[in-house]
Parts: C-alpha cells; structure tokens; sequence
C-alpha cells in the first residue's frame, strides 16, 4: 500500500487542433483508498491512468508512489511500467490465448523476476482469491467472460503491487456478471486493502466502489469527494447531471416568486415565461435566473386537481409518454416545453397507473430537493458550504 501523489500531471497529444487531454492534474491517494475516476467519454480518465502505469510521456508534472519518485518532467524521471510497483486490469481482458490461466497471472510476476516457488505460491493465492484455483490450467478460450475478467484481476493483484489501475474492467460484462463481478472486487479491496483508481463512466458502479470520486471534466477535476457527498451535493451543474440529476428548469425571479423560463428546441420560443412559482426559493437574493437540477425520483406528479403540500413547487406539465416499471411508472413530460422525467411509484399511487400522453398533471417538487445552479453552473450558496472542486 502505498501513498500516491500527483502534482501537475499535463498530457498533449498532437493533432489538429492538439489535444490537452490531461490539464494540470493533481490528486492525492492515500494507503488503501479506492479512488474512482468518473466522467463522460473523452475527459481524460484513460489518460491519466496511462500517465500512471507508465503507459504515457506526460509533458508536465510529478508522480510519486510511496517514498519512489516514478515521474517527474522536469527532473527527467519517467520510470518504465515494470519499474513501477503498480497493477492492471483493462477493459478487454487481455490475457494472452496462448498461455494458461496459471502463465497469464504469473505473468507479472516473471517480468518482476520473481523465483519461481514464490511465483507459484503467489499465483495460486491470487487465483484463490477471485474463485479461480480450479481453472489454473485452462487456457482463456475455455473460460466464460466473467472467469476471464476473474482471471485479469488476480493478474492485477499477483505481485501485490502498491497500486492497482483498473480501466472499466467491469463493461465487457453482461448486467448479472458485471454486479458479481463488482461485489467481489468491493470485498476483496475490503479485505485485502491495496490502493486503486479505478476508470468507469458508470455512475453506479463509482457509487458502489469509491472510497472518493473524482469527477473529471476537460482533462481537469471537477467535484474530488466521498460517494454520499457528490451524490447529494454535487457542487457544479456538470457534476449534478452526470450523477443523474438529468432533470433542468431555467427558473428567472419574477417579484415575490420565480417564473419557469422555456427551454430551447420547446414548442414555444426559448426564454419565453411558462408557469410561475410562487414564494420564495432557497437562492440567495443576488441570483436573478437559475437552473435548478432534479432526480426523475425528485420529481413527483399528481392530478391537477390537487394541490401539492406548502413547501413544493407546483408546475403545470403535460405527460408525454408513461412506461410501465414494475413499481413505479417512468413518466416523461413537458414543463414550459422542456422534457423531464418522472419515476412516480405506484405503490400507495396506483393513479399513475393509468396516466397516458397528452394527459395534464401537476408536476411538483420539495423545494430543497433541487439544487440550484448559478448561470455559471457553480451551486448557489443557500444550500451548505458547497464540496471542494479541484484536487
Ligand atoms: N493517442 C492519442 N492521440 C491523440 N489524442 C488522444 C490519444 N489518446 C487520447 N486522446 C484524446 O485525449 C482525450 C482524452 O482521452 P481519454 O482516452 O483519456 O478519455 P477517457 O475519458 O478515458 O474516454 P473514454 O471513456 O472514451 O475511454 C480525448 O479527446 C482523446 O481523443
């Protein structure tokens, strides 16, 4: 286990336009921490992992594992992989076809020079560990998607590096698998305490995993923060809907209240005034327009007839599509000529069992269930403090 830092890790790839696909990156990891690296595609996640294996020339910046000093530009270190005491498990399996189960895990083992005996006991160990002891002789053909995947994990662990990089290692899987596969990795991070960054986009997966998240945005951190933190605080408009507050209403204050501001590509013109809220909202009083971002499970639906309680915030909406989900109704609708999604349960609510397009329904929400957003995307600061961004 050992501590990671980065300092002002850049990476730029040639091109045209060029490319600053890590921007002055810096992170601290301590012993055991299981970090995740959360973002869309193309924000420079896979990157930064190369940048720590060794795998990429960074133009700029420092890394150190431990008291090892594995990169610094300016001191023209940049040790090479098998110099740096770290792991890995990518995305498509990568185990070599022509080697057993037993050669492909003891394969970083033999590029450490590792004697042979203690290889044997460390391969077998790491085999036990992800259930695969029986499969030692197989080779990865003969192997299902889920033992393969098993396999390059004890591959990633054998030499019990001091850190272990995983890149979406879980999204070659099938649904069933990648959840088994994922609480397997929890309990074995639990039990066995290494150090890792893990690369996903998958938010239920970073939830489930992280120690700390990372939300990545540009080459840059965005929100650096527990799972329970980003999740019900995401400090940036960015961060809130990549972690599934996909819902947005452009709110203007309009007197005493706020009026729902039309969305562009609506029915109507964008900026023209849909239904008002009336009173207050938790916005400081200097925010004159905000957006504020909501969960599908956040926004709630019932018959226009009824009044939403005192502290919602009432909309007239129209229901575009209602999908059936078991417990609960996926339900689309239009607000002031914006899409937003409901998940409105069915238990102890049947009636939105019958709900159906072009119905009108009143769409409402508990105030501080949103988050409000200022016109730079930043978290108004009525709410508490907002969580760190940056590293
Ligand atoms: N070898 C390369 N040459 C040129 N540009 C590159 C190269 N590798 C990555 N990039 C660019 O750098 C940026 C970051 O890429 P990176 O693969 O790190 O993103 P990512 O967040 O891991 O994306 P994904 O989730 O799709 O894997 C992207 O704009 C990508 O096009």
């Amino acid at each position: 286990m050992s501590h990671v830092r980065i300092e002002g890790l850049t990476k730029r790839f040639a091109g045209k336009p060029p490319t600053v696909a890590v921007d002055d990156l810096s992170l601290e990891i301590e012993p055991g921490e299981f970090i995740v690296l959360l973002g869309p595609s193309g924000c420079g996640k896979t990157t930064t992992l190369r940048c720590l294996a060794g795998l990429e020339t960074p133009d700029e910046g420092r890394i150190s594992l431990g008291d090892q000093t594995v990169l610094d530009v300016r001191g023209k270190v940049n040790l090479p992989p098998n110099k740096r005491r770290i792991g890995m498990v990518f995305q498509s399996y990568a185990l070599w076809p022509h080697m057993t189960v037993r050669r492909n895990i003891g394969y970083p083992l033999r590029t450490r020079r590792v004697a042979r005996e203690q290889a044997r006991e460390r391969i077998e160990e790491a085999a036990g560990l992800v259930d695969c002891a029986a499969l030692l002789d197989r080779y990865p053909a003969q192997l299902s998607g889920g033992q393969q995947q098993r396999v390059a994990l004890a591959r990633g662990l054998a030499a019990r590096p001091d850190l272990v990089l995983f890149d979406e290692p879980l999204s070659n899987l099938d649904a069933r698998l990648r959840d088994q596969v994922r609480a397997q990795l929890h309990e074995l991070h639990a039990r066995l305490g290494f150090t890792a960054v893990f690369v996903t986009h998958d938010q239920s997966e970073a939830l489930a995993l992280g120690d700390r998240l990372a939300i990545m945005r540009a080459g840059r951190i965005e929100q650096l923060d527990t799972p329970e933190r980003v999740f019900e605080e995401p400090a940036t408009e960015y961060v809130a809907g990549f972690i599934g507050m996909s819902n947005r209403l452009s709110l203007r204050r309009a007197g005493e209240g706020w009026t729902v501001v039309g969305e562009p590509g609506a029915d109507g013109p964008a900026g023209v005034p849909g239904p008002a809220v009336a009173g207050e909202l938790p916005v400081p009083r200097s925010h004159g327009e905000v957006s504020a971002r909501l969960r599908p499970d956040d926004l709630l639906l019932c018959p226009v007839e009824e009044k939403p309680p005192g502290h919602g915030v009432g909309l007239a909406a129209e229901v575009v599509d209602a999908q059936f989900g078991g417990r609960h109704m996926d339900v689309v609708v239009t607000i002031a000529g914006g899409r937003l999604h409901a998940r409105a349960p069915l238990t102890g609510t049947p009636w939105a069992r019958g709900l159906s397009r072009g119905q009108r329904v009143t769409a409402w929400f508990p105030k501080d269930t949103a988050i409000y957003y200022d016109a730079d995307g930043v978290r108004t600061a009525a709410h508490a403090p907002a969580a760190p961004v940056g590293a």
